[in-house]
């Protein structure tokens, strides 16, 4: 699972990941979440995400479970992904929840929060648990001014309401730390983002055994 701000480099990770593993001969299938135009529960959280739900985008457990209905949808094709090929790459999973969820919540209700997205996503909806989570670790700033260049080059790409917020953006950042660091769902491996990340060093020592 790829994870990490928005504009981090997330999909330029994946893309690399992608080429390197073909380049070793290895099968690789990849999904990015939220499923845009894929899903009507991810075309629900687009919806959400521009304010145009009312009250319920500004609900953080409303927003999660739109949010975990759209992976719930495409649990059937992971596993399937699983056993066919190599290595599965997911842009965003369920740790993008915990992290910007919680990050909209006061840090005293964190804990209880990522427990129930765990719960929600994993226990009741059975998703798969992921082997590894790789956080794309970029400052603040830089995500930003990444996500801002990605707009100009992409003008479907306008910032949504939780990309324009740069407090929420920060504060994200601090959860997905502290869930990298007590090892949360999976284990978890930072990767410094704010050059251009060596795919191939990069999967060396996963594929070592
Ligand atoms: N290591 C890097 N150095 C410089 N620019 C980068 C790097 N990685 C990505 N970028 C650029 O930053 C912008 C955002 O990258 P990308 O779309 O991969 O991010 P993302 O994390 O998937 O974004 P989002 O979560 O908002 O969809 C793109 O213009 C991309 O070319
Ligand atoms: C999957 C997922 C995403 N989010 C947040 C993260 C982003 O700000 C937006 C949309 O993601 P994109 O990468 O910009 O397309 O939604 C979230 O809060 N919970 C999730 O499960």
């Amino acid at each position: 699972m790829i994870e990490g701000l928005d504009g981090a480099g997330k999909r330029t990770l994946a893309n690399g990941l992608t080429e390197a593993l073909a380049a070793q001969g290895r099968t690789v299938a990849g999904h990015a979440f939220p499923r845009y135009g894929q899903s009507v529960h991810a075309d629900l959280v687009r919806d959400g995400l521009y304010g145009r739900l009312g009250d319920l985008s500004d609900s953080v457990y409303g927003m999660a479970v739109l949010y975990a209905l759209d992976r719930r949808g495409a649990a059937d094709q992971i596993r399937k992904d699983l056993e066919e090929h190599d290595v599965v790459l997911l842009d965003r999973y369920v740790a993008s929840s915990a992290a910007y969820s919680a990050a909209r919540l006061h840090q005293d209700e964190h804990g209880e929060f990522v427990r129930w997205v765990r719960e929600l996503e994993i226990d009741r909806f059975g998703l798969p648990v992921p082997d590894l989570h790789l956080l794309l670790r970029v400052p603040v700033e830089v995500a930003a001014e990444r996500a801002a260049k990605r707009e100009q080059d992409d003008d479907s790409r306008a910032r949504d309401i939780y990309e324009s917020d740069g407090s929420l953006q920060a504060r994200c950042g601090v959860v997905y730390d502290g869930l990298a660091k007590i090892g949360w769902l999976a284990p978890w491996q930072v990767v410094d983002g704010r050059s251009n990340v060596n795919f191939h060093s990069l999967l060396e020592p996963l594929f070592t055994p």
